[in-house]
């Protein structure tokens, strides 16, 4: 958590800070570690697991349940948090960041370097943000699911966690297109989207129809000055 207080700012300068990880770009992992001290490393992840449950007796499939949480500014996005100089690793920081945020759920795995998968920075707030997905079992996705009210941060930096439907109903918008018209920190919807593209949990004409959506939305609450 990086404390700023949006509301002693006058709105055009809390918009820009709103819109600096639009100028984001992607750097290889060695070059962002290289960056030098004024750079602030934040990590974060994707926790997902194959759930055999279904929605309706059985009609829609969930086929895997997908951890995001509720932040504390009322946007979504994948636990983890700010890794600081100490930590021997960003994924100790990350590690550290999860039993935080979730709780003692998280004891039984470890986010490891074999589980990154990209990093973006913002060069005007000198922020570089890794990017993890973890696989695990549903079992393990599940004590961390009971264990998360227990944890240190829950009630302050952490509102509650909350699964991902993949689905889509009849109606064209319920489910994975509903979900997304939420407000989320930073990049994570992008994020999100290509990581379940790139799992192969969602086909790559779906991924392009619901950014199309989100494009057109971002569009929509733009011009009613939201
Ligand atoms: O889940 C995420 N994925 C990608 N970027 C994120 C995520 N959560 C936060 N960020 C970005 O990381 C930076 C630090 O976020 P913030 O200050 O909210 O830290 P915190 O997550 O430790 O509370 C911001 O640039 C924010 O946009």
């Amino acid at each position: 958590l990086v404390v700023w207080c949006e509301n002693l700012l006058p709105n055009h300068v809390s918009g820009q800070k709103q819109s600096s990880m639009a100028t984001s770009n992607k750097v290889e992992l060695a070059e962002a570690l290289a960056l030098g001290p004024a750079w602030r490393h934040f990590s974060y992840v994707m926790l997902y697991a194959p759930t055999p449950r279904a929605l309706f007796g059985g009609r829609i499939p969930l086929r895997y349940a997908v951890l995001m949480h509720m932040r504390f500014d009322g946007r979504l996005g994948f636990p983890g948090g700010f890794v600081n100089d100490q930590c021997p690793s960003l994924e100790d920081g990350l590690n550290q960041e999860l039993l935080n945020k979730l709780g003692e759920g998280v004891s039984t795995f470890s986010v490891v370097h074999t589980d990154y998968r990209n990093s973006f920075t913002d060069a005007k707030s000198k922020v570089v943000v890794h990017f993890y997905v973890k696989c695990l079992t549903l079992e393990q996705l599940q004590a961390v699911e009971a264990r998360a009210p227990l944890a240190k941060d829950y009630g302050l930096e952490v509102f509650g966690l909350v699964r991902v439907p993949l689905y889509t109903l009849h109606d064209g918008v319920g489910g994975l297109p509903a979900f997304l018209e939420n407000s989320f920190i930073g990049t994570t919807r992008e994020q999100l989207l290509d990581a379940l593209q790139d799992l192969e949990i969602l086909d790559p004409q779906t991924v392009s129809v619901l950014k199309k959506r989100i494009a057109q939305h971002k569009q929509l609450l733009g011009l009613i000055g939201t």
